[in-house]
Order: structure tokens, then C-alpha cells, then sequence
């Protein structure tokens, strides 16, 4: 029996969002480290909005500073009403002398209405622009990086915020015109404060200084409180997942999982609860602090524009445009301040998104230019590998050549490099020691794309690619002197003939989940689709992993005789631990813990002692039990 006390404990679901470079985005949350970064986000936003919509990034820009400019200049006519109504002589006579600055003050709000209205129009005009820009961004960054990103720790986390980050843009766009917009107010406001009296100036931004601790320190809880509940946040949707789409759905009811782990659910959802709880008590109590703070402030700030007005330093009118002015500063100083701290915090988010787009490309595929032919021999030459993530090399010196023309079998127990072999003969991985050659030429030398040109891979876990089944076979890659010949004449060579004929609009059928209007197809149907596109893409190398694993004997059979038509024009490679199929292959490979261990044809092997020979054996070892035997 195990010693509990010594055992190591059950490993659970976790992300890797914790500490890599979160807490250290927090710590940044200071007002300083605002003040810096603010006008940096904004000029990143505009750039990105500059790519997407020039003229209406333009406009937006313009509309803000015409905004500010008649902001200040119906400040300014504010006090030339004061003093003209103030002023000694009779009403009517101080009216007609106040009249045209009313009349700039009507005009200046009536224009500024305007504005707005065509600043709200032109955001919602950019904003789903710039969403899908940074959307394609990120899906041009990740589908043009090396296979081996998909490896490197974290990857897919850090895929996952950024995805998040795109879904911010929109936001972003609305905090940034929002606090252009305050900042710009804000600018006109004081202005005209400093006309009024120098010292009101720096009184009212020192005044507003508490309250932008305030909101920044209550910003930086929240954002503390989104990283430290991501890790059971993602659990969840995890979970959610698992428990309601329909590849589990018939297990969650027959092994009655579901009340299992809904308790789990319930467990990382308390977590969650109560890490937000705590953070908006204590974003609570922030907030009230900056509050009394900002009152107080406020409260020496009227004190001084009462005592200057008290002095004599100042007039009636002048002290009647201060108040004006003060009420716009103040709403423009709460405006710069909310809005900083949730761009700021959004800002966060976006960086996820900039910086994964950096990783990416930092990651893109970025071999040689060299376009090869088609491959006659494909090799691998003391080829090692090692996942980046893992302890050690999954392959070791693994020496290979594969002639066009020949089909070559890989055979080994699960785990013993098999797949891995298959990805760097063609070209997916590039190999850790050692070269895989195409006609002598090194893969690393090669252009990728024009490498896979000349590949046809139907894996073990094939695509079920939601397009029509015509769609499912030439992937794009028609041949219209062909039309559906070609299609069909791959189809009827693994057996897909059948399952299009059965289809309620033949070729043209979508065949997608029913919830997108498709046709669902079984497994070994959407198999037999699968070794169809491999045979029409007729690549110079022809990788088949584990092809008919969920087919009926009759398509295995029309596969494996259609196998050697197909394979006549290609370098063949066919991994199965199905050892029978493999007496199709001219030559066998055996790899045993990422060696090569065995090579020869299925005669050889299966009359040698070895691998083979030991897994033909246990293969064939099927006794009829005994009681039925008795029985009979
Ligand atoms: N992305 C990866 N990162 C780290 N290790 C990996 C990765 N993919 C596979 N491995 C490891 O490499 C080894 C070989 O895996 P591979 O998939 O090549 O085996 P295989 O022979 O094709 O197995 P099977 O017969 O089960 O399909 C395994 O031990 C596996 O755990």
C-alpha cells in the first residue's frame, strides 16, 4: 500500500497567468507611472486608429480641438457677461452690451452639441474597425509562427489574453476620446484661470491630485482582482465547456459526472466570489478617502478664490468666470482621472495583445527562401529533437530515407516519437540536432510554404473544416481543367464516394455542426473525407498517421488498395498499430523510445526476433475463451 504521507499530491487544472509580468503591470499602477504612460497609450491608439481610418481618425481629432477651442471662448465670453450685466447704467443698456457675448455663449454650446454629437458618430464608426484590425493582427501574428510556438510554456495563455485584449479596443477608443476630450476642457478651463488669477492654476491641479490617487489606487485593486481570479475564472469556462458540448454530452450522462463537477465549478466560483468581494470593499473604502480628500481640496480652493475676491486681487466678474471655470476644471480633472485609470487599466490589456503580437512574430516562420520540387528522397540524418518544454529529446539520432515511389510504415508503442518523426519529415518541426533533407537539400534552407506545397498529411486528429464537403477535399485548391473529377476521384479512393452520395446536396453539402446549419457526419465519415484531401493534394510526400482508425473494414480495405495507385507518384509514409496494414509498406521502421530500432519488410520482421515480431504476436493472441469453447 502507498504511503499517504510521502505521497505527492493530486495535480489539478491550473493557468499560468500568475506572476509573468502581472504583478509587476500592478506595481506600475502608481501615478507616476500613469502620468507616463497615459500619453504613450493614447498616441498607440491614434497610431493604430491612424492604420484603420484616416480620414476618420482626422476628423476625430479635429472635432476635439474645435471642441476645446469653443469650450474656452464661451468661458471667456462668460466673463465679458458678468462684467457687462455688473457694470453701472441702465438694464437695457447692459443687456444690448451683454448681448454679443451671450450670443458666443449660445453659439459655443450649440456648436459644441454638435460636436459631440459627431465625435460619438465617428468612435462608433472606428471602433469595430479597430477591434477587427487588431483581431487580424493577432490571427496574422499566430498563423504564421513555427509550430513550435504552440510548445513554448504559456503559449496558449498568453493567446487567450490577448484574444481578451482585442475585445478591449473598443472600450479603449471611448477612454481615449473621453479623456482627450476632459483634457482638452480641461486646458480651456485653466486658461481662462489664469487670466482670472496665476494662482488658481496650480491650486486646482494640486486640488485634484488626492482624488487621482484615489481612483488610481482603486483601479490597480480591480485589476489585481481580474489576475488574481483568472487562473479559477479559466477553470470555469473550462469546465463549462466539458459539461455542456456535445462530444462529452453523452458521458457527462451515462458516467454521471456532471453533479462532480459542478461542485468543482461551484468551488472556483467561490473563489472568485470571494477575491472580488474583498477587492470592491476595499476599492470601496479607497474611494471613500479620495472623496473626503477631494472635498477638502475643493474646499481650499474656494476658500482662496473667496479670499483674492475679500483682497481685492480680483473682481466681481472676474470671481463670477472663476466659478465657471472651476466647475469645468473640477468635471474635467474627475473626467482625466476616471477615465486615465480605466484606459489604464485597459491599457494593461492591450499590452497582452501587443505583446503576444511581438512574441508571434518574433516566432514567425522565418527559414531560407530556396523553393524546392517535388521531393524524390526525403531524409533524416542523426536527426535528434527535443520539445521546448519538455526534460529530454523525444528523438535521438534517427537516420531515415524515404525514395518517391516507396511506402515506408512506422511502427512503436504510444509515445515513441512516431508522430514527432512525421512532423519534422515535413517540414512542421524543424529538428534540434541534426538535418532533415529534402533532395539533399537541409529544411531549414527551405521556404516553408512552398515546402507543404508539396505535402499531403491526414493526421490522427483530422480537421473537420466547416465548408461544404467539395470545400472539405480541394481546400481552396481547385483544378478547373479538372472541375469535380479530381474531387471526386479522391473521394472514391478512400471511400468518400458514399458518404457524399448519402449527403442531402451532394458535394456542395456544408457539413458543420447542426447549430451552423450543416450536416453532422460520423467519425470514420469525416475520416474518409480526410484521406480524400490527402490524396487529391497528390504531394510528393504523402503522410498517412493512423488513417483509418475509425473506419469500417470495407473503407479500410478500399484505402489500403487504393494506397498503392496514390503512392506510385509520392514518397509514402504510414504510421499504424495496426500491424497487418503495414504489410502494404516496402519497408518497416520500428522506434522504440525515439530510436530506431528495427527496419526491414513484413517478412523479415515478422520471422526475427524483436519489437515487431512481439507486437505481431500479441496482435495475433486473441484465444477463443474457454467456457465458450466448452460451450460449443
Ligand atoms: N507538444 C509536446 N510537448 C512536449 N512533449 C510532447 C509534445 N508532443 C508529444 N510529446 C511527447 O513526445 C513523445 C512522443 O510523442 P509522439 O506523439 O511523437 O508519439 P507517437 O509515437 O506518435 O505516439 P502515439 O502512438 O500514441 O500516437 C511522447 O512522450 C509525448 O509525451
Amino acid at each position: 500500500m502507498q504511503d499517504t504521507a510521502d505521497a505527492p499530491e493530486d495535480e489539478a487544472l491550473r493557468f499560468g497567468l500568475q506572476g509573468e509580468g502581472h504583478d509587476a503591470n500592478a506595481g506600475r499602477m502608481t501615478t507616476l507611472g500613469m502620468a507616463k504612460r497615459l500619453p504613450e497609450l493614447v498616441l498607440e491608439i491614434m497610431r493604430l486608429a491612424w492604420q484603420v481610418d484616416r480620414a476618420g481618425s482626422a476628423a476625430l481629432l479635429a472635432c476635439q480641438v474645435v471642441s476645446a477651442v469653443l469650450g474656452a471662448a464661451g468661458l471667456l465670453a462668460t466673463n465679458r457677461t458678468i462684467v457687462a450685466l455688473i457694470s453701472s447704467g441702465h438694464i437695457t443698456a447692459k443687456l444690448w452690451h451683454a448681448a454679443p457675448a451671450v450670443a458666443v455663449i449660445a453659439t459655443a454650446a450649440g456648436l459644441r452639441a454638435l460636436l459631440g454629437i459627431a465625435i460619438t458618430a465617428l468612435s462608433a464608426r472606428l471602433s469595430p474597425m479597430l477591434t477587427r484590425q487588431t483581431q487580424v493582427m493577432l490571427l496574422d501574428a499566430a498563423t504564421n509562427t513555427e509550430l513550435a510556438a504552440y510548445d513554448l510554456p504559456g503559449y496558449n495563455d498568453r493567446w487567450d489574453l490577448a484574444e481578451g485584449g482585442t475585445q478591449r479596443v473598443a472600450e479603449l477608443i471611448g477612454e481615449c476620446q473621453n479623456l482627450i476630450a476632459a483634457t482638452a476642457s480641461l486646458v480651456s478651463a485653466e486658461i481662462v484661470l489664469a487670466l482670472v488669477h496665476p494662482l488658481l492654476l496650480p491650486l486646482t491641479l494640486a486640488a485634484a491630485v488626492p482624488q487621482a490617487i484615489a481612483a488610481i489606487r482603486a483601479a490597480r485593486v480591480s485589476y489585481e482582482a481580474v489576475i488574481a481570479t483568472a487562473g479559477p475564472r479559466r477553470v470555469m469556462n473550462f469546465l463549462r465547456w466539458f459539461l455542456v458540448d456535445k462530444w462529452q454530452a453523452d458521458q457527462v450522462r451515462t458516467d454521471g459526472i456532471a453533479p462532480y463537477l459542478l461542485a468543482k465549478y461551484r468551488e472556483h466560483g467561490n473563489q472568485v466570489d470571494a477575491a472580488e468581494h474583498a477587492a470592491v470593499r476595499r476599492a470601496a473604502r479607497i474611494s471613500v478617502l479620495g472623496a473626503a480628500t477631494a472635498g477638502l481640496a475643493s474646499f481650499v480652493v474656494w476658500a482662496a478664490l473667496a479670499l483674492l475676491l475679500s483682497a481685492g486681487r480680483i473682481g466681481i466678474g472676474s470671481a463670477g468666470t472663476a466659478v465657471f471655470a472651476l466647475r469645468a476644471a473640477s468635471t474635467s480633472l474627475q473626467g482625466i482621472v476616471g477615465y486615465g485609470a480605466q484606459l489604464y487599466r485597459n491599457g494593461l490589456y492591450l499590452d497582452h495583445w501587443s505583446g503576444f503580437v511581438r512574441e508571434a512574430s518574433a516566432m514567425r516562420l522565418n527559414r531560407g527562401t530556396a523553393v524546392p520540387d517535388r521531393p524524390t528522397v526525403v531524409a533524416a540524418r542523426k536527426v535528434s529533437f527535443q520539445y521546448p518544454a519538455s526534460d529530454g529529446e523525444t528523438l535521438h539520432d534517427i537516420d531515415l530515407e524515404i525514395r518517391r515511389g516507396e511506402i515506408v510504415a512506422l511502427i512503436g508503442h504510444n509515445g515513441s516519437g512516431k508522430s514527432t518523426l512525421m512532423r519534422l519529415l515535413s517540414g512542421l518541426y524543424l529538428p534540434t540536432g541534426g538535418a532533415v533533407e529534402w533532395d539533399g537539400r537541409d529544411t531549414r534552407d527551405l521556404d516553408p510554404r512552398a515546402m507543404w506545397q508539396h505535402v499531403a498529411v491526414v493526421p490522427q486528429e483530422y480537421a473537420r473544416w466547416p465548408l461544404t464537403a467539395r470545400e472539405n477535399i480541394h481546400l481552396g485548391r481547385t483544378r478547373p481543367d479538372d472541375g469535380d473529377e479530381a474531387v471526386l476521384r479522391a473521394a472514391a479512393a478512400s471511400g468518400a464516394d458514399e458518404v457524399i452520395a448519402g449527403l442531402r446536396n451532394g458535394l456542395g453539402t456544408l457539413l458543420a455542426r447542426e447549430f451552423f446549419g450543416g450536416v453532422a457526419l460520423s467519425s470514420g465519415q469525416w475520416q474518409r473525407l480526410a484521406v480524400a484531401r490527402g490524396i487529391y493534394r497528390q504531394g510528393g510526400l504523402l503522410i498517412l498517421d493512423e488513417p483509418t482508425s475509425a473506419l469500417d473494414p470495407q473503407a479500410e480495405h478500399t484505402i489500403f488498395m487504393g494506397l498503392r495507385h496514390s503512392a506510385a507518384t509520392s514518397a509514402t509514409i504510414l504510421v499504424t498499430h495496426n500491424l497487418f496494414n503495414a504489410s502494404i509498406a516496402d519497408r518497416i521502421v520500428v522506434l522504440d523510445a525515439g530510436r530506431i530500432a528495427q527496419e526491414g519488410t513484413f517478412a523479415e520482421l515478422s520471422t526475427t526476433a524483436g519489437i515487431f515480431k512481439h507486437l505481431l504476436d500479441l496482435q495475433n493472441d486473441r484465444p477463443v475463451p474457454r467456457m465458450r469453447a466448452a460451450s460449443d
